[in-house]
């Protein structure tokens, strides 16, 4: 069973993702291979600086990701850039990590990917996991984790498919309006209600 989580920016999906880890089932996190593929030397970072040049570099080569983040989340044509040179690397990598959990005889495998919805992965999964909260609590949550301005905060919200339409393509609503202890409860009781689906007796 593969499923897709997804949600919008600081709607909680990493925190979901903490929760089914500690459950015991493996988690791919498509912001880390994001980390990965944009390494100093590897492809996509030899493209990023012929694209944006080498003000998008710190001094030991590695991207300047706040300034990066500064460029695409108030520019549309930058980030459409940026995107068609990292997420064809990111698909890629993603799909190799599935078959190599698969290889291994994982039954369950969830694969944390932001931008699932945008980048037309959704015929991939087994069920789409979307994490919803309201535009007020991101809007808060995001302010808070990033320390950013409510300004910056809209833009990056707003770079992304709003959450009510990805909301549309959720085989399974995660709201995530509560503390993280009643998502931790949701969680569970998702799992529950898949191992019972699944008749399974000595699950995680
Ligand atoms: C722009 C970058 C350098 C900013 O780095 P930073 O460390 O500040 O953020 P981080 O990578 O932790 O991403 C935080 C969140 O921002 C959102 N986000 C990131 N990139 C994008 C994007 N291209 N479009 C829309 N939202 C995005 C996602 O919700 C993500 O979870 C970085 O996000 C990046 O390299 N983005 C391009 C790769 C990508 O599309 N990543 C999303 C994985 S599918
Ligand atoms: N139920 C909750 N109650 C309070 N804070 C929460 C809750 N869920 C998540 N948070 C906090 O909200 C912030 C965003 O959550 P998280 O980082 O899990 O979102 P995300 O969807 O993974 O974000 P991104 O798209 O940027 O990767 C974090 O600071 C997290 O600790």
């Amino acid at each position: 069973m593969l499923i897709g989580l997804t949600g919008g920016i600081a709607s909680g999906k990493s925190t979901v993702s903490n929760i089914l880890k500690d459950i015991g089932i493996p988690v791919i996190d498509a912001d880390l291979i994001a980390r990965e593929v944009v390494k100093p030397g590897k492809p996509a970072w030899q493209k990023i600086v012929n694209t944006f040049g080498n003000e998008v570099l710190l001094p030991n080569q590695q991207l300047d990701r706040e300034k990066l983040s500064q460029i695409i989340f108030e520019n549309s044509k930058a980030k459409e850039k940026l995107d068609q040179i990292t997420h064809p690397e990111i698909i890629r990598e993603i799909k190799k990590r599935i078959d190599s959990l698969q290889t291994q005889g994982e039954e369950v495998i969830v694969a944390d990917i932001p931008l699932l919805i945008e980048t037309g992965m959704v015929e991939f999964f087994d069920e789409i996991w979307v994490v919803y909260v309201s535009r007020q609590t991101q809007l808060k949550r995001l302010i808070n984790r990033d320390e950013i301005d409510y300004q910056t905060a809209v833009n990056k919200i707003e770079a992304q498919m709003p959450l009510e339409e990805k909301k549309e393509y959720a085989d399974r609503l995660i709201v995530n309006e509560g503390d993280k202890g009643d998502l931790e409860d949701t969680i569970i009781s998702i799992w529950r209600e898949i191992n019972a689906e699944k008749n399974c007796t000595n699950c995680p």
